[in-house]
């Protein structure tokens, strides 16, 4: 059995009697029930997701995913590939936005080359390439099924790696020219949705960019016909190796009882890949914001999900993972440390 096998095996239910034990506990602390609202769901889910009534979240860690595409020769993005790997550097130097958000909500930073075009050196670098960059998914599979299985089998040795450091409060976020592409053709395939329900202007293409984003994506499903309840097959045909990577994070997490805060459209497209391949995963996940790509509400639905916070962002990175990492905190902090009605002494019969 290789990797990916023995993690999907282990990715259980979860613990619903844990479950109705913190739902208890939430009801008999000193608010009327229910009033924290989808704090209280996020504490529910996090004893379901850890077996503990109690559970920790303040080991964070937050991972980044980096890797190129092939298809923006097709010029699908506003920017050109280079910037993929100078912004690889911009965050080994701890100067882009997710570095400042991690930051402040105590979370550290991974940065992972899983496949972008250029050689990239960096001592905090990990260096798991499994290719240099997609294959142009509107001519031909962005990947070969093996090279998509190494890029799932990367995050989920990535996940353990942090696991076995104590992590147990994970955020997914990615860096890639060109992954809007990929991410809205996986959107496509895994749903009954139109093209115009879609695709959006990513990095800040113009309207004959977006027309000409929509007509690449519809040769890609064309000539690859990706298989739709294959999950491997769509992530092979028109996936990406940072999204391989970062289902791989999910996976791996799902399968040791760790949490996972989701991100903007790219990591939503990941976590479609992880369901396809195991359906169970999306109770391990944690949603974060509503990014302005019309594809991201939609991959939230079909997943259902609600996203926390609406602020108009759309950059990625995982940068509202991070900004979501204090909510989820704050939902295990109200489990752990508010006092019950008999604890205060607060009566509630006449
Ligand atoms: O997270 C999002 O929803 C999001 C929306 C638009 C763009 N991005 C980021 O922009 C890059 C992809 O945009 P594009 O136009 O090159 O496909 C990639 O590095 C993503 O992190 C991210
Ligand atoms: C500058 C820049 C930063 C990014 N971060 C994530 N995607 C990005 C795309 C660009 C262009």
């Amino acid at each position: 059995m290789n990797l990916l096998e023995s993690t999907v095996n282990n990715i259980t239910e979860l613990n619903r009697a844990q479950m109705r034990q913190a739902q208890k506990r939430l009801d008999s602390l000193t608010k009327p029930p229910g009033s924290l609202g989808k704090l209280e769901e996020i504490a529910v889910q996090l004893a379901g997701i850890s077996g503990e009534l109690l559970p920790q979240v303040d080991n964070k860690y937050h991972v980044v995913m980096a890797g190129d595409h092939g298809v923006v020769e097709e010029g699908v993005s506003a920017f050109p590939q280079q910037v993929t790997t100078q912004m690889v550097y911009n965050f080994l130097n701890g100067g882009a936005a997710v570095n400042v958000l991690a930051e402040q909500a105590g979370a550290e930073v991974a940065i992972v080359d899983i496949g972008v075009a250029q050689e990239i050196e960096g001592e905090n670098l990990l260096n798991r390439k499994v290719k240099y960059g997609t294959d142009n998914l509107a001519v031909g599979p962005a990947m070969t099924r093996e090279e998509a299985i190494s890029s799932l089998e990367v995050g989920i040795e990535v996940v353990e790696d942090l696991i076995k450091q104590g992590a147990n409060l994970i955020g997914t976020g990615e860096m890639g020219i060109g992954n809007t592409t990929s991410s809205s053709a996986i959107l496509a395939t895994s749903t009954d949705l139109s093209l115009e329900q879609i695709v959006g202007y990513g990095t800040g293409i113009d309207e004959a960019g977006l027309e000409k984003k929509k007509k690449v994506i519809a040769q890609a499903l064309e000539v690859n016909q990706p298989q739709v309840n294959d999950g491997l097959d769509i992530l092979a045909k028109v996936g990406g190796l940072e999204i391989g990577g970062m289902a791989g994070v999910m996976l791996g997490a799902a399968a040791h009882r760790v949490p996972v805060i989701i991100d903007g459209l790219i990591s939503g497209a990941a976590a479609l890949i992880a369901h396809k391949i195991e359906p169970q995963v999306s109770n391990y996940l944690l949603p974060s914001h509503q990014s302005v790509e019309p594809g991201h509400i939609k991959i939230y639905e079909a997943l259902d999900l609600e996203p926390l916070l609406d602020l108009e962002m759309r950059l990625g990175e995982g940068t509202g993972a991070v900004l979501s990492m204090n909510l989820v905190e704050a939902a295990a902090n109200i489990i752990n440390g508010m006092a019950t009605f008999s604890e205060a002494g607060i009566t509630v019969e006449d």
